[in-house]
This record gives structure tokens, sequence and C-alpha cells, in this order.
């Protein structure tokens, strides 16, 4: 592999005598992960229905490597949200988070939405989880990823983090900045982030991580937790960025966080300040901050089955002021919402949204067992159930929640996601044909299947995993899967 002149120099003074170790990586076999989706399906039972060679990934509770014979991709499991198809180094980053479930959460650099959906999958569902990306195709694809995995808490939003920190300040209980970076970690897998390496860009993606850390700290509750991680060995990007950060920061330090096997620690000795900054501190914190960066992490290729990856999990000092802001907050937030009848603040809003929800109550009473908990909100005619109050006026939303469905005069049609997000047990009419079966290629290309003599909103399964909507009537069972995610 061809790997730009400069970078190799600057790697080979890096890393002295490992330099060669680190070379010979570049010829190892690349790895490939899944990671299984708990809200599906246990770890357990996927392995034991798996048709997949599969390796556990050491660092990722729910990931595993797959052969390289396999193609999880192809899979109609991969449409149900069975699994989300990850870097296995990336897996790091939503562990050593560690959230709980009912946390307030915020994935601030979200797209495509691999830490999103792993985050979600340890809150278990509970508690309020923030994804945003500030480019508007890659927020699309992190929202539908969003509810292809049924995640039922999560918010998306589509905003610059500047945007975002004056609604939610104080306010997260755990941040993570999968910050945007040089991408020197993937040069085995994204040729261009080969062609468009460059000094300059390493140093222009530091400064915008700056910035990002930044909001980030605006949004962070005291005694919460903030993840940085990047897939770039640059230390201009990992280590200086978090020193940077830190003597800009001290309400915030490295958190001692075990590491994981094959995880190596964080390089001070590679942090270049300058002298203005080296005197912004007495001498004894510059040191401490240095010496605290050991305790961040780096992931190298030729150490372990991944690509590269930097992680540093931060905390920010305790104290009750905070708190108590953020509890106030939500109430303040709470009053509003009701008052001003949610997004539009046109009169008849409030009616509009009881009317929808009487259409979904109507639904839910024709076609579901056991429906989910959530505060209704209507945004034109799609309506959503939000995990929590919050204020969201002002911000460019693609998805408060869980997609319920559209109002279609005087009928509620209900949203893919709203399927994706439920099990033959909490519906009244459910089919499952098997992954390998022609009625399931035929019904992901968007053909409507031979019914039964039922009628109304079916939910439509392979395995047992649900894939969309049907609507029986006729003796036809006609196709809803969405237009966008047919495959021909
Ligand atoms: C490393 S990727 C995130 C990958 C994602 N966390 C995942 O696991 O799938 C970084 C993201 O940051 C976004 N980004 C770029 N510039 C940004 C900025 N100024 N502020 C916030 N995010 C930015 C990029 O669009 C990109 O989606």
């Amino acid at each position: 592999m061809q790997l730009p002149e400069l970078f190799e120099e600057k790697m080979k003074k890096l890393l002295g005598t490992e330099y060669e170790d680190f070379l010979a990586g570049y010829e190892k076999e690349r790895h490939q992960a899944l990671r299984v989706n708990p809200a599906k399906i246990s770890a357990e039972e996927f392995l034991r229905i798996s048709p997949f060679t599969l390796e556990p990934v050491p660092w990722a509770k729910n990931g595993f490597y797959y052969g390289t014979e396999d193609r999880p991709g192809r899979h109609p499991w991969h449409e149900a949200g069975v699994y989300y198809i990850q870097e296995p180094s990336a897996m790091s980053v939503a562990e050593l988070a560690g959230v709980q479930p009912g946390d307030r959460v915020l994935d601030l650099c979200a797209a495509p939405g691999g830490k999103s959906t792993q985050l979600a999958a340890a809150m278990e569902g509970k508690g309020l989880l923030v994804s945003n990306e500030i480019h508007p195709a890659r927020a699309k694809i992190l929202s539908s990823n969003i509810e292809r995995m049924g995640i039922l808490n999560a918010v998306v939003t589509n905003e610059a983090p500047e945007r975002l920190a004056p609604h939610f300040p104080a306010f997260f209980d755990r941040i993570v900045v999968d910050a945007p970076c040089s991408g020197e970690g993937m040069f085995r897998k994204e040729e261009q982030a080969v062609s468009q390496w460059s000094q300059d860009n390493v140093d222009l993606c530091a400064k915008r991580q700056q910035d990002i850390l930044e909001e980030a700290a605006k949004m962070l509750r005291p005694g919460g937790v903030l993840v940085y991680s990047t897939c770039t060995f640059a230390p201009e990007e990992d280590e200086e960025s978090i020193v940077r950060f830190l003597l800009k920061h001290p309400e915030f330090s490295v958190k001692k966080t075990e590491a994981y096997e094959g995880f190596a620690p964080g390089r001070p000795e590679w942090v270049k300040l300058t002298d203005e900054e080296k005197e912004s501190v007495s001498v004894e914190r510059l040191e401490a901050v240095l010496a605290s960066v050991k305790d961040t992490f780096r992931l190298w290729p030729h150490k372990l089955n991944g690509e590269g990856h930097y992680a540093a999990v931060l905390e920010k000092a305790d104290g009750n002021q905070g708190e108590e802001l953020s509890t106030l907050r939500i109430e303040k937030t709470e009053r509003k919402n009701r008052k001003n009848g949610k997004s539009s603040g046109k009169s008849g809003v409030v009616s509009a949204e009881a009317e929808a929800w009487k259409l979904y109550r109507e639904f839910a009473a024709d076609t579901l067992v056991h429906g989910h908990e959530g505060i209704p909100m209507l945004y034109g005619e799609q309506l959503y159930l939000l995990p929590c109050e919050l204020n969201l006026e002002g911000l460019r939303v693609l998805r408060p929640g869980l997609h319920l469905g559209t109002v279609k005069k005087n009928r509620f049609e209900p949203a893919h996601a709203l399927a994706l997000a439920l099990k033959a047990e909490d519906v009244k009419r459910s089919v499952s044909y098997g992954s390998d079966s022609r009625e399931i290629r035929a019904w992901l290309s968007g053909e409507s299947l031979e019914g039964s003599d039922g009628r109304g909103w079916t939910l439509v399964q392979t395995d047992g995993f649900s894939l969309g909507w049907g609507k029986q009537a006729g003796g036809i069972l006609k196709n809803h899967y969405p237009k966008g995610l047919r495959k021909q």
C-alpha cells in the first residue's frame, strides 16, 4: 500500500524502532466485525443461530469478527437491524463511555451511527440519546440506521455543535465526541483518507476538534463523562487535542479507565505546545496534565485486530450547581412545550395533535398488544413519541424520538420505525418468512405477497425479526416496505 511520503517520515520519527512493526501492520489481513443488537436478540442466541463464522471482539460486549467469506450486509437480518456492521476498533469508544440505562447521552458527531447505535444498546431503551450530525446527507443516513436498529429513545438532530450547545447547558450525563479527523487509522479501509492526507489537513482537523470540544464541554453536567475519539495516529489530533483542552479546562481531568486487551497508552512525549500554552498554567499542573495522557488509549493495528484509533475518557468535576440548573431547565421546557403546542406555534396545533393521537390509539387498538411509552408530539403530519419532555424549538430535528406514523386524512399509517421497534408478541397480526425464502426476497424488492383471510396492519418478519408493515385485505398482503429501502 502506497502511504503519503510525509506521513511515513513523520511516523518513522515518532515510532523509532517500532516503525517496522507498524508498517508490517499494513500487510495484515483487515478484520471486519458486526455488533449484535440486544434489542432484537441476545449475543448467545445469535451465536447459536448465526450462519457466520464469529469470534468475539475482546473490548465490545456484543461485538464479533466475522469470516472473510461472510456477507452479513447482504443478509435480510441486516435490514431487520439484527446487527450493525462496524469496524472493530471503533467499538471501543461507546464501551469506554460506560453508559447506563436512564442516562442522558449526547453523541455529537454521530453519522453514520456506529457509536450511537452502540450507546443505545447500553441504554436498553431508557433515558435520552441525542444523536447529532452536522452534515445533512450524513444525518439522514444516521437517522435511517437509528430506525433500522429499532431504537426507542433517540432524538436525531442535524446541527453544528455551537447551535446545539445553548439548548442543552450542563444537561448530559455522558457525551461522545467522535471527532472528524485526518483518518490516518483508516488508510487500509478508505483509500480517500490516503489521497486526501496532508499536514495542513491534520492541523485543520486539530483546530476543529478544539472548537467541537469547547461546545461539548458546555453541554456536560458536572460529574459527567466525555469520551473523545479519533481514527488517526496524528498526536496533534489525539494527545495534543486532549492536553490543549485540559489546560483550558481545569474542571476536566482524564478518568482512569481499565484498558482492554491490546490497548496501548497515550504518548505525552509526542505533545508539542507553544510557549504561551506552557506558561498558561503552573509547571506542576502542566506536568500533571501531560502525565494524565498516559491514561488515554491508542489502538494500533499492529497490536490488535482492528484499525487505528485513539480514545480519551474525561471527567468533569462534580458540583451541585450544575445539577440544579439542569433540573430547573427541564421543568421550564416542559411548561414551554405544553403552552406552545410544539413545533409551529400556530393555533390549532394542540388539537391537531390530540386528533392524531386519537387516530393512533384507534390503530393501536386494532393492531398492537403492547404500545410504547413516551410523550406524543406532532410534527406536520408525522406523529412521534418523545422519550422525555424536551425543547427542540429552533433546532433541525430529523427524528424527535420514535416515529409512530403519519396522519393522512382521518386515517393513521404506521411508520417503518414503529415496525422495527416491535416484536411478534407486541402485535395482533404477524407473519414470518425464512431469510432464504422466495417471499422475503420478493418482499424486500417491494412485491406484495399472498395474504390470509384477515384484515389490517400486519408485522412482516424474517426468521422472527421484524422487517416492516404489510396490510392484509382481500387475500393480499400489501407491501408497505419503504420505497427508498427496496432492493432490486
Ligand atoms: C468520525 S465521524 C463519526 C462516526 C460516527 N461516530 C460513527 O461511529 O458512526 C465524524 C463526523 O463528524 C462530522 N463533522 C464534521 N465536521 C464537524 C463539525 N465541525 N462539528 C461536528 N461534527 C462534524 C462528520 O460529518 C462525521 O460524520
